[in-house]
């Protein structure tokens, strides 16, 4: 029998994009309520309810309300692409890649919190690192990144297409979260295994979607004898076996005079890059990914097929 899903926020720019992802999908069966009525309570519910895996793709809040609307019924199960549950002990965290164990917890999960779109790219870079004992205990990270201006759903979109929105922004490229305590710093420390919170700089650029996320490290202040080939090897090692992240040969990674953030705009992979000079004092790891598809419709759709392989 097909199984039911529903996308509540499916009108929504990550809803719209895990819809179009699954319209030639025989094996589910899709339910739907219809745009004007997205916000119905009673409509909501009945889906909710009636669903095997609703996909939330909306704000904090709502997702929470849809957590209490489905908490009695068993028989559904939640995966969330809002930052409500990301570092909640009772949800697994959908970025299979990011331990071994991992993809079988989400497999197995009732609730499953889709990660936020940069932190699959921080925690992507860094984690293997501490787990591989190279990225000492209160080491300071930061994390600078760009992303596309779909990562702001429907109001940035129309804030940066909309020349009459009374809110227009008229900026190429902008930074954002001036005051340092964006959404996003608890997962990345959670799941990043850090033992300080990263010093997180965000920016956007007019540009509709794609992602560079970069972690630049000093050498000297890692485990002794980090050389950026070690840091290359570790990562290789990490994501051994699996086709969604790649870790960039350091031959061809050498050679490139740049990295364009939409290379990766359409697809659900992400790419991590080494740069940084044999014998010099720094590395940079740079993360691509497509926000919308790695960083949220795409591990959406992942997550939700790894909950059905259970
Ligand atoms: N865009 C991205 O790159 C990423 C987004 N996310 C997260 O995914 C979630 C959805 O984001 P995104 O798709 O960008 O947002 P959008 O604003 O584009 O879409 C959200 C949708 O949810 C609907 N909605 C809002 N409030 C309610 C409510 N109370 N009840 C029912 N429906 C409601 C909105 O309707 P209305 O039009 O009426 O407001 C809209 O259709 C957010 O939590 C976001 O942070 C995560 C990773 C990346
Ligand atoms: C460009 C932009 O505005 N991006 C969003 C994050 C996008 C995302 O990942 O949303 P979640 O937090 O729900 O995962 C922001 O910085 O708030």
């Amino acid at each position: 029998m097909a199984a039911k899903i529903f996308i509540d926020g499916e009108h929504g720019t990550t809803g719209l994009q895990i819809r179009t992802r699954l319209a030639d999908r025989r094996d589910l069966e899709l339910l739907s309520i219809p745009e004007a009525e997205r916000r119905n309570e009673k409509m909501r519910e009945d889906m909710l309810n009636s669903a095997d895996i609703a996909i939330l793709c909306l704000p904090d809040d709502a997702s929470k309300q849809a957590y209490e609307m489905t908490a009695a019924n068993n028989n559904v199960r939640l995966l969330d692409a809002s930052t409500a549950f990301r570092v909640h002990p009772d949800w697994a965290y959908g970025f299979a890649e990011m331990d071994k164990a991992q993809k079988a917890k989400i497999q197995s999960a009732r609730y499953v919190s889709n990660p936020g779109c940069y932190p699959t790219g921080a925690i992507g870079l860094i984690r293997p690192l501490r787990a591989a004992g190279i990225l000492p205990d209160g080491y300071p990270v930061s994390v600078n990144a760009v992303s596309g201006y779909t990562g702001g759903g429907k109001q940035l979109i129309a804030q940066m297409e909309d020349a009459g929105h009374p809110e227009h922004l008229a900026a190429n490229n902008f930074l954002y979260g001036l005051t340092l305590k964006h959404k996003h710093v608890p997962e990345m420390q959670t799941h990043g295994l850090l033992d300080r919170p990263p010093l997180f700089a965000p920016s956007v650029g007019r540009f509709a979607q794609g992602m560079i996320v970069q972690v630049p490290l000093f050498l000297d202040d890692l485990a002794e004898g980090t050389t950026v080939e070690s840091i290359h090897e570790a990562l290789v090692a990490h994501y051994a076996g699996q086709d969604i992240v790649s870790v960039v040969p350091i031959a061809e990674s050498a050679k490139l005079p740049r990295v364009d953030a939409e290379e990766l705009v359409g697809k659900d992979t992400m790419k991590l890059f080494v740069f940084g000079t044999p014998g010099g004092a720094h590395v940079n790891l740079v993360a691509l990914l497509d926000n919308l598809g790695k960083g949220a419709s795409g591990a959406a759709v992942q997550n939700m097929d790894l909950m059905l392989s259970a």
